[in-house]
């Protein structure tokens, strides 16, 4: 089959521009609004949530797809930066396609501090430049962040790649390959030793970083709905579903939604990244 390999910019509104990648039946969109992927089709069916309440227009960060968290991840800051950091309410800058083959498209965003935005400009004191590369074959789905250190003294940083993947029901859905693996339980406060699990159900809020993580599935009756794997620079992996009543908080999280929602995120968290004056981390996922 010929997959005819395509990138289209569109300028959604006057300050967010979506770029679409098409490889075969594969689709993927992403705002150049914190170079956030909002959606990947392949063969007809959506991989991502998208909260239906979520707002686009880049006055929020996106309720689903994959939101990017830097340079911390969760609540705020000792610089005063907003939960998961300025990365996701940033515009990103368009670097264009590339490579187009027959069996893939690859573009890439970039973010320097003159990116941030504005609210949050200079909060955090340091020189840098983030590179996003997102790669779509017919199959999977590849994406990369790359952080260099621009300026002349260390940094410190988190990140995560907040994938949000659809799933039909919640109740069917267990997570694969953190059996063995220690974690932190945000909800009850908790460090775990050791999951003895060799798949995880999801049956109340769960809020989850599980340490030393490079290969997790999402399972739906059987099947695998989500594979997340050559996961390199990133150590963590994060399990999160608000449930029924967290979710109901969250003003942009659609009734309901939570039933066919799991994030599965890749994150650098535990041990955080320490850049030095001209060094830089990379931080990559495929997703099949
Ligand atoms: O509502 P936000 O800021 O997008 O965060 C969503 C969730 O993101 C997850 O990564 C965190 O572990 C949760 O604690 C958090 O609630």
């Amino acid at each position: 089959m010929l997959l005819n390999p395509s990138v289209t910019r569109f300028a959604v509104d006057a300050n967010v521009d979506k770029v679409t990648l098409r490889v075969g039946n594969s689709f993927l969109d992403v705002l150049l609004f914190g170079a956030t992927v909002v959606s990947w089709i392949q063969d007809g069916k959506e991989r991502l949530f998208l909260s239906n309440k979520t707002v686009l227009d880049g006055s929020a960060p996106v309720r689903g797809g994959i939101p990017i968290a830097f340079p911390h991840f969760g609540p705020s800051d000792a610089f005063g930066l907003p939960m998961h950091g300025f990365a996701r309410i940033s515009r990103w800058t368009y670097l264009g396609t590339q490579s187009v083959n027959p069996s893939e498209a690859t573009v890439s965003f970039a973010l320097e501090p003159s990116g941030v935005a504005k609210e949050e400009q200079g909060k955090w004191p340091h020189e840098f430049k983030l590179i996003y590369t997102v790669t779509l074959m017919a199959e999977s789905l590849k994406t990369s962040l790359r952080v260099e250190n621009t300026g002349e003294s260390s940094f410190d940083f988190t990140t995560v790649l907040h994938n949000y993947f659809a799933v039909n029901n919640i109740d069917n859905v267990r997570v694969n390959g953190l059996e063995g693996k220690g974690y932190y339980d945000k909800v009850n406060k908790l460090k775990v030793p050791e999951e003895h699990n060799k798949l995880v159900s999801i049956v109340t809020e769960t809020d989850r970083i599980y340490y030393n993580v490079h290969s997790a599935s999402v399972i739906e009756g059987g099947n695998a709905s989500a594979i997340v794997s050559s996961i390199t620079g990133f150590d963590d992996v994060v399990g999160w579903n608000p449930w029924k009543e967290k979710s109901a908080t969250l003003k942009d999280f659609q009734e309901g939604g939570y039933k066919s929602m799991i994030c599965v995120e890749v994150g650098k968290i535990d041990d955080p990244v320490l850049l030095g004056p001209g060094q830089m981390w990379v931080g990559t996922q495929v997703i099949v």
